[in-house]
Order: C-alpha cells, then sequence, then structure tokens
C-alpha cells in the first residue's frame, strides 16, 4: 500500500528559484528509502514539505491516500502522530533543561495522546537500548550516540508510521555511527523509513530503495543494490565513485 505519494512537486523559497522541480516518487508501507543527494541538493526542503511545514508551489503529496495539507488542521494533528523526524545534530535538538522523560514525552503532550505516558517512555527507551534510569537523567549526561537514541525515543514514542531521519547518523563518529544505522534499521521493521543522507554508503547498508536528488531534481531512483551495482545517470556514477561504502556486515566483526 502506497504510504507517500509525491507527485509532481516543485517548490522555490522565493519567486527567482527553485528549490525541487518536478519532484515525483512514492513510498510504500513498510518501505526504507534514502534519499541521497549533495549538500543544497534539496532534500531538507522536500522533508520539510514531507511534514506540511510548507506547501509545494505545485504537485501534490498524500499521505496514506489524503491530501498532505497543512491548512487542514484535523488532518495535520492526525498527521503528526504519524510521522515523525529525527534530525542531524543530537546536541541542539535536545532541550538542556529537561529531563530525557520529559522531552521523550513530548509528542505525547502536543498532540494530547492519552495513555501512560511513563510507560510510553520507558517503552521507547527499551526500543532504542537505553536504560528505563535514563529517563530521570538531562542530556549533558549522555553521548552523542546516546543523544541521538534519545531524540529517536522521541521521534517512536507516539507510534509514528513514518519516520524521517535528516542527516541522522552525519554528526556521529564511524561506530556510534554503525550502532545507531542498526538501530534505525530495527525500527525499519516496525515503521516506514525515509532516510535523508549525502552519504551513499550509509543507505546502501540501511536502505532497500533509492531516491537520487541532482539539484532540485530526481535523476535515478529504484532498488539500492540494482541502483548502485548499474548506476544509469552520470551523477549517481559521480556519487558512487567519490564515496567508500559501509558494510554493515564487514564492521560488525
Ligand atoms: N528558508 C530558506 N530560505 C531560502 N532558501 C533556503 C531556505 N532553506 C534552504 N534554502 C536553500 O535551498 C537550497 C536547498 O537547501 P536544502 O537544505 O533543502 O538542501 P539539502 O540537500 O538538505 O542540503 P544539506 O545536505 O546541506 O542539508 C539551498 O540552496 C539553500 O540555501
Amino acid at each position: 500500500m502506497t504510504l507517500i505519494s509525491v507527485d509532481r512537486v516543485s517548490f522555490g523559497y522565493t519567486a527567482e528559484r527553485r528549490i525541487l522541480d518536478d519532484v515525483s516518487f512514492a513510498m510504500e508501507s513498510g518501505d526504507t528509502v534514502g534519499l541521497v543527494g549533495e549538500s543544497g541538493s534539496g532534500k531538507t526542503t522536500l522533508l520539510r514539505l514531507l511534514l506540511g511545514l510548507a506547501r509545494p508551489d505545485s504537485g501534490t503529496i498524500t499521505f496514506d491516500g489524503a491530501s498532505l495539507d497543512p491548512r487542514n488542521a484535523a488532518f495535520m494533528r492526525q498527521f503528526r502522530r504519524q510521522a515523525q523526524i529525527v534530525f542531524q545534530d543530537p546536541y541542539s535538538s535536545l532541550d538542556p533543561r529537561q529531563k530525557i522523560s520529559s522531552i521523550i514525552a513530548e509528542p505525547l503532550r502536543s498532540l494530547r495522546i492519552p495513555g501512560d505516558h511513563r510507560q510510553m517512555v520507558a517503552d521507547a527507551l527499551s526500543s532504542v537500548g537505553l536504560d528505563a534510569d535514563a529517563a530521570g537523567r538531562y542530556p549533558h549526561q549522555f553521548s552523542g550516540g546516546q543523544r541521538q537514541r534519545i531524540a529517536i525515543a522521541r521521534a517512536i514514542v507516539a507510534g509514528p508510521r513514518l519516520l524521517l531521519a535528516d542527516e541522522a547518523v552525519s554528526a556521529l563518529d564511524l561506530t556510534t555511527k554503525i550502532r545507531i544505522v542498526e538501530l534505525l534499521a530495527s525500527l525499519g521493521t516496525r515503521m516506514s523509513l525515509l532516510f535523508v543522507s549525502h552519504d551513499i554508503g550509509v543507505v546502501a547498508a540501511l536502505c532497500r530503495r533509492i531516491v537520487i536528488l541532482e539539484r532540485s531534481r530526481i535523476v535515478e531512483s529504484g532498488d539500492t543494490a540494482e541502483v548502485l551495482a548499474r548506476p544509469q545517470h552520470p551523477y549517481t556514477q559521480r556519487l558512487l565513485a567519490s564515496v567508500p561504502r559501509l558494510s554493515l556486515k564487514d564492521t560488525r566483526s
């Protein structure tokens, strides 16, 4: 079943410059999709549109068959529960004044989700591999990798169907990066994952499908293994030639 459908979407922050130009792709339920492109190609902008934080100038985005319209408050309330995001920098994305329990429970409060929030936070912590006693501590007491686990716990606590990750492992050292990629891979069995990265190696390790964005346009997409084995577009070929691959199998041993 199609979860997200992006159909001929164009967008610019100003009238003079298009940041996304006639972009189309679809994501099935349960899919792991890597959106790859160089800095400035429009990846974060596309995520902003997918979250309903901005509206396309033309084209449509649908979620679960319904048009994603930021002006439709009732739809957006439902949608926010179903789609959550993890950002790049685990240092700036967590409020240093709040305990971890409060940080992780934030979506439960803001989306007014009923139930035992304490238990939901404990479940989310367990899902990301952190001890329950982390709930009573503050962000500065954790490493970068642990902070990213906390950010992921916050993103999954409300049980989203779609997890968006914007360069979510780029700021981490290699060993930590591999652990977080493994965590995302395990979560990818429970929810759909759209993983935005300039790092084709990480996408190769994590994502079943890949979408390549070059300067506002999608130039290639398909099964990750196939695209990487036989890249058709010169941009994909250049990207592949310049980036070392990260293999989970090689690095686990
Ligand atoms: N709020 C904004 N107003 C005007 N221009 C913007 C705004 N945000 C981004 N841009 C421009 O849009 C283009 C695409 O930016 P975007 O952040 O989507 O790229 P990206 O592929 O995510 O890059 P990176 O990998 O560096 O994060 C860039 O040229 C950027 O300068």
